[in-house]
């Protein structure tokens, strides 16, 4: 069997669907990194892959993915009852209704300083810009403080962090350094409030962290516990690559500006859930076989890499009627069914790996893809195409804005 990784770097999002078009439809078999992979695809498919007694996560993630996106020990690499307790932690965190809505308001306080901002400047790149006002809001909401300058230093390793993690070359170790860095600051925070020298407010993220136990009943070791507040606030920040996408799709179709200027709840939140399924984000999620196992028609080894189809899921058109054309009406009066809309993982987020942020994307996208379709500005001509090959990616230019007023 020829190894796929060289394939799956320069062909991007585009290397699953291509594979499985070429079977057939079939489970696509075949290496990655010298593993034996076999990649699957569709809601009954998500359901397999999220039986524990199925997959594993324990060593399913390559190294240079954990030094870069996810940290050593982070919960995306726990099973069975350490997950579980860790589980628990992100879910209290991240679920939480009023959590949700304090969040909605930093913001909003955050959108508004930034757009006086904008007014007094010649142009400004929306994807740097939403990825510095996410920094500070989350990093407000969690409780981490942001020193004079901090927020911009940290919203670039955050992104970083983020940019990095699938590529071999410079973008690998500027992703690297961006990780050292912030998990020796947030690591030192830790260490802080637990000694009583620094302090944050009862429920912050970071102080919920800090004061975690594990299933073991121990705290987590200061470098533990700064991977997890980095899990929060990296994630958050790279919703700025949705919203990068909400001011590209308002550019192309701009008959939803209205509705999402005019405040109407329900198109904004089935707006955010068309952003979600159309632009290209997380391609896949990957774990070992616990087991021999058997899915459709083939059989699985124990330990080799199964991968699940994020991206090809989304656009299938046996799931989404012409799946290339941005419709926000396919999920208007309707919530998605769970295991079919995937852009963040599938099953349920509190007992599997599910994303426990998509509440959280949410939040973020009701609140400011209106404000941006009710902001005036102009776009120049540039480079708006999103190269497949590259993961993640973006429109080029980032997003360019003129005379916003
Ligand atoms: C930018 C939009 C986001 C995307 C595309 C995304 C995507 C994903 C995906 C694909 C997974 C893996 C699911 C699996 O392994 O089965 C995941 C897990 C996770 N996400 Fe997100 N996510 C996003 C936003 C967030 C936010 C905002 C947060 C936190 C505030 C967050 C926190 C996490 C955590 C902690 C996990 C690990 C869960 C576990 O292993 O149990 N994510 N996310």
């Amino acid at each position: 069997m020829i190894d796929s990784t060289l394939a799956l770097m320069t062909t991007g999002y585009a290397w699953l669907p291509d594979r499985r078009r070429r079977s057939g439809g079939k489970p696509v078999r075949t290496r990655l990194m010298g593993k034996e992979t076999v990649a699957i695809h569709g809601p009954e498919a998500v359901r397999f892959f999220y039986d524990e007694g199925h997959i594993h996560r324990h060593e399913a993630l390559p190294a240079p993915v954990l030094d870069t996106l996810f940290g050593r020990g982070a919960v995306h690499t726990l099973d069975g009852p350490d997950h579980r307790v860790r589980k628990d932690l992100f879910i209290a965190l991240l679920k939480d209704r009023g959590g949700l809505h304090s969040l909605a308001g930093h913001l909003d306080t955050q959108w508004e300083r930034a757009r006086e901002r904008w007014t007094h400047r010649d142009q400004v790149v929306l994807f740097e810009e939403a990825s510095l006002l996410l920094t500070r809001a989350i990093c407000d909401w969690s409780g981490i403080p942001l020193a004079d300058g901090a927020a911009e230093e940290t919203a670039r390793d955050l992104v970083a962090m983020v940019d990095g993690f699938a590529s071999a070359g410079p973008r690998q170790v500027r992703a690297r350094r961006a990780r050292t860095r912030q998990e020796a600051r947030i690591a030192g925070l830790v260490v802080a409030i637990r000694s009583g020298t620094q302090s944050a407010p009862d429920g912050s993220v970071l102080k919920t962290v800090a004061d975690h136990r594990g299933a073991d009943g121990r705290l987590l070791d200061p470098h533990t516990a700064a991977v997890e507040v980095l899990n929060v606030i990296r994630p958050t920040v790279a919703v700025a690559w949705f919203l990068t996408f909400a001011a590209h799709a308002l550019h192309r179709w701009p008959e939803h500006r209205k509705q999402l200027a005019d405040g109407d709840v329900p198109f904004a939140r089935a707006f955010a859930h068309e952003i979600r399924r159309f632009y290209p984000f997380a391609p896949f999620v990957g774990g070992l076989a616990a087991a021999d196992l058997h899915w459709d028609g083939q059989d699985i080894p124990e330990g080799s890499m199964v991968l699940l189809d994020l991206y090809g899921q989304n656009h299938d058109p046996h799931l989404w009627p012409e799946p290339y054309t941005f419709d926000p009406g396919r999920f208007l009066g309707r919530e998605p069914d769970r295991d079919t809309l995937v852009p963040q993982g599938g099953g349920d987020p509190a007992a599997h790996h599910r994303c426990p942020g998509e509440d959280v994307t949410l939040t973020v996208l009701e609140t400011l893809a209106p404000r941006l379709a009710a902001l005036r500005y102009d776009v120049p001509a540039q480079d708006l195409s999103i190269p497949l090959k590259r993961i993640p990616t973006a429109p080029r230019s980032g997003f360019v804005m003129t005379r916003v007023r």
